[in-house]
């Protein structure tokens, strides 16, 4: 574990170089890693641990979409890809990447496939820690562990692709053969993660549940709209209210963000804009703490959680969620958008 100073909070966390990917394959040698569920999260850990030497194979749903993804995607019925049921039966270590809401209905499946000695693994706390609601209780003689990378999976095979590492939490259930943690290590650094901060279940549930609601997608969205309709309602145009809510955001301010921080970005605006901003964003974060306080409490007393598991344990739970994406997509700041993404040169070139 290295010991890093996060803003002067000292945490431990593991990287590449004291947990090489050599030393995670030697723990992970006489294991077989059954993905079950290939959704989003099943084909970046998946891939990644394939392309990375490990053992693993694929349990999903047979004549399902995903089933054919994972067919395109290289994975061999019968030798690497079996339905759910042989999955969990030939795997040692059992990642439950189902839908959260898939993964209450499978449960019975998976808990009677939990032989000791296996291994039960999580990329969310949602199962273990609302388990009142979820019915997920791990039988006591497995070891539950968590890896959860910090973005889509989606982003995590991209970034692996590319040489660069998502970064995941780790955190340990139950440690029944005092392998744990070794095991969860070796397994975050084997789904391609950057390096790893360590967590608890509950934590990361709290926290993933406040964190996707706020500000990486509902509060993000919910602040684009209002200044967009503000730029609209005074008479600005769609191109004009786009560029100046999201697409200079995306392309312009939020690299320098990410490259260097908040301060190097302002740094590298006006000093009207440095002004502007500076007298304006703590009225920002007055205004929305109550809000963001009031997310957390949903979360914390298991509402957030309940209202998803009703909401995605639904037959039909797919035709409302596609009318919900639609929506936004139909709306004209998210049309706006389409139009001014086609016009990026780079756009220009991929189409010529
Ligand atoms: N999406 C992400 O990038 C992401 C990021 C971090 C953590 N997670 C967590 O990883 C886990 C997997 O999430 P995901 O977004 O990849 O899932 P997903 O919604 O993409 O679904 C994964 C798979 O579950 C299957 N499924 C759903 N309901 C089922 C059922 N009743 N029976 C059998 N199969 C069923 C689907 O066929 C699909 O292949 C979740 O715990 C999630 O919170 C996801
Ligand atoms: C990618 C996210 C938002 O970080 C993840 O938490 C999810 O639920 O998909
Ligand atoms: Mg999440
Ligand atoms: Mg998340």
């Amino acid at each position: 574990m290295a010991i890093i100073n996060f803003g002067g909070v000292e945490e431990n966390v593991v990287t590449r170089e004291e947990f090489p990917l050599e030393k995670a394959r030697e723990v992970m040698s006489s294991e077989t890693i059954a993905v079950i569920g290939y959704g989003v999260q099943g084909p970046g850990q998946s891939l990644n641990l394939k392309d990375n030497g490990f053992n693993v194979i694929i349990g999903q749903r047979q004549g399902s979409a995903s089933w054919d993804k994972a067919v395109a995607d290289g994975w061999v019925p019968g030798e690497t890809l079996f339905s759910i049921e042989e999955a969990l039966e030939r795997g040692t270590i059992i990642q439950y990447l189902l839908s959260d809401a898939g993964q209450i209905a499978v449960w019975p499946t998976v808990k009677a496939a939990l032989k000791p000695g296996k291994t039960l693994y999580f990329s969310h706390g949602f199962g273990a820690t609302y388990a009142e609601r979820t019915g997920i209780v791990p039988p006591k003689d497995v070891d539950v562990i968590l890896v959860a990378p910090k973005g889509s999976g989606t982003s995590l095979r991209r970034m692996f692709l590319e040489g660069r590492g998502l970064n995941s939490s780790f955190a340990i259930f139950q440690d029944a053969t005092g392998k744990a943690r070794e095991k969860v290590v070796a397994l975050g650094i084997g789904v391609g993660s950057g390096y790893l901060f360590e967590t608890t279940f509950k934590k990361e549930v709290y926290s993933d549940l406040t964190g996707e609601r706020g500000t990486l997608m509902g509060a993000i969205q919910g602040i684009f709209a209002a200044q967009y309709d503000v730029l609209r309602k005074a008479g600005h145009s769609p191109s004009e209210a786009f560029n100046e809510t999201v697409e200079e955001l995306t392309q312009s301010l939020m690299p320098l963000v990410a490259e260097n921080g908040m301060d190097w970005m302002y740094a590298n605006c006006s000093t009207t804009a440095q002004r502007g901003a500076l007298d304006w964003w703590k009225k920002f974060r007055d205004a929305t703490q109550p809000v963001f306080q009031e997310l957390y409490d949903e979360v914390a007393c298991g509402n957030e959680a309940q209202r998803s598991i009703d909401a995605n344990s639904k037959d039909d739970y797919r035709v409302g969620l596609e009318a919900e994406l639609k929506e936004l997509q139909d709306s004209e700041m998210w049309r706006a958008g389409a139009a001014v993404r086609k016009l990026r040169p780079e756009s220009e070139k991929v189409e010529a």
